[in-house]
């Protein structure tokens, strides 16, 4: 089985080679820029046909939600034209997708859990690009799945546990949002769900598990408790820790809007695929236990 990967340093794409490397009869390519830009059509054409795989996972794009307000016409090149070229590709191969996107399609005016059936309304281009990028996907190529997940982190390339075990080496205190909640979710997580999708959709002769997913880690948090829990933890193993001081989003201004509440329900993903992330809080664990022994 050969899978594809777009996005070579991607935190996803990088937990995918991690998690493969511990199974058999699964070769892992990653393709990245420049011989794979998600803004050249042609480079995506030539890099999957060289390819030749079983199934592509599209797991690069455009992820820096803040410059995306002043870069919008990018953001939508790469995220929305560039994912439906990789599901074209594959489709030209007669091999199925697997696409990620993000809680960011969501308004996050909801109080409850978003499902796959709410409507979508994102608040900020990058969700924006997103959302175009899987009605794209899905019209390109009917073997997709498409997964939106929430909140990554991994002990590979920039996210919100590295950034804020890197502060706490600096800074006794640190203030952090308070009143965003959603679900922490590992890479190392996502990587596992995406190779039990493609081995399902190996197994499976019906197209019927084709289709749209929330995935995330299981359990919610605010920004504030995930920093908090990040420091409890790397001070049991010896790693930096601070104080930290809850602030309103209206203390913390961004360029894009964020979802006040991005929890995604990951029920449909659970029912057709038999699969549950673990609870954010241990996997959490693992990869802060990791990140403390790898600078140690
Ligand atoms: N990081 C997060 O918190 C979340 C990510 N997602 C989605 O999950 C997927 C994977 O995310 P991560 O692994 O965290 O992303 P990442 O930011 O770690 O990696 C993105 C990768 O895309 C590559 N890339 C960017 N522009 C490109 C271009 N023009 N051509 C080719 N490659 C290009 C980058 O070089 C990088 O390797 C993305 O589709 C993202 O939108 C969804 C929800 C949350």
């Amino acid at each position: 089985m050969r899978i594809l990967v777009t996005g070579r340093d991607g935190q996803v794409a990088r937990s995918l080679v991690a998690k493969a490397a511990q199974k058999a009869d699964i070769e892992i390519l990653c393709i990245g820029r420049p011989e794979f830009d998600l803004a050249q059509r042609q480079t995506i054409i030539d890099a999957v046909a060289e390819a030749e795989p079983d199934v592509i996972v599209s797991a690069a794009a455009y992820t820096a939600v803040d410059q995306a307000e002043d870069e919008p016409s990018l953001a939508f090149e790469i995220n929305a034209h560039g994912a439906e070229a990789v599901a074209s590709a594959a489709q030209r191969c007669g091999v199925p997708v697997v696409h990620l996107s993000t809680d960011y399609v969501f308004s996050g005016d909801s109080d409850e859990p978003y499902t796959e059936e709410d409507e979508p309304a994102p608040g900020c281009v990058y969700g924006r690009s997103k959302l175009q990028g899987e009605k794209l996907v899905a019209a390109a190529n009917p073997k997709h799945v498409i997964l939106r997940t929430a909140w990554v982190y991994s002990p590979f390339g920039k996210n919100f546990v590295k950034t804020m075990l890197g502060l706490a080496g600096q800074r006794e205190s640190i203030s952090v949002v308070a009143d965003q909640i959603g679900n922490p979710t590992s890479a190392l997580d996502i990587a596992d769900a995406i190779l039990c999708v493609i081995d399902r959709m190996g197994a499976a002769q019906e197209a019927d598990l084709y289709g749209l997913y929330h995935l995330a880690g299981t359990g919610d948090a605010s920004w504030s408790t995930f920093a908090q829990t990040i420091f409890s933890t790397s001070r049991e193993c010896g790693g930096p820790t601070a104080r930290v001081i809850d602030i309103p989003s209206d203390d913390f201004p961004t360029k894009a809007r964020r979802p006040p509440n991005s929890r995604l329900s990951s029920l449909k993903f659970e029912r057709n695929f038999g699969y549950s992330l673990p609870h954010w809080r241990l996997s959490l664990a693992e990869v802060v236990q990791q990140l403390v022994r790898s600078t140690g």
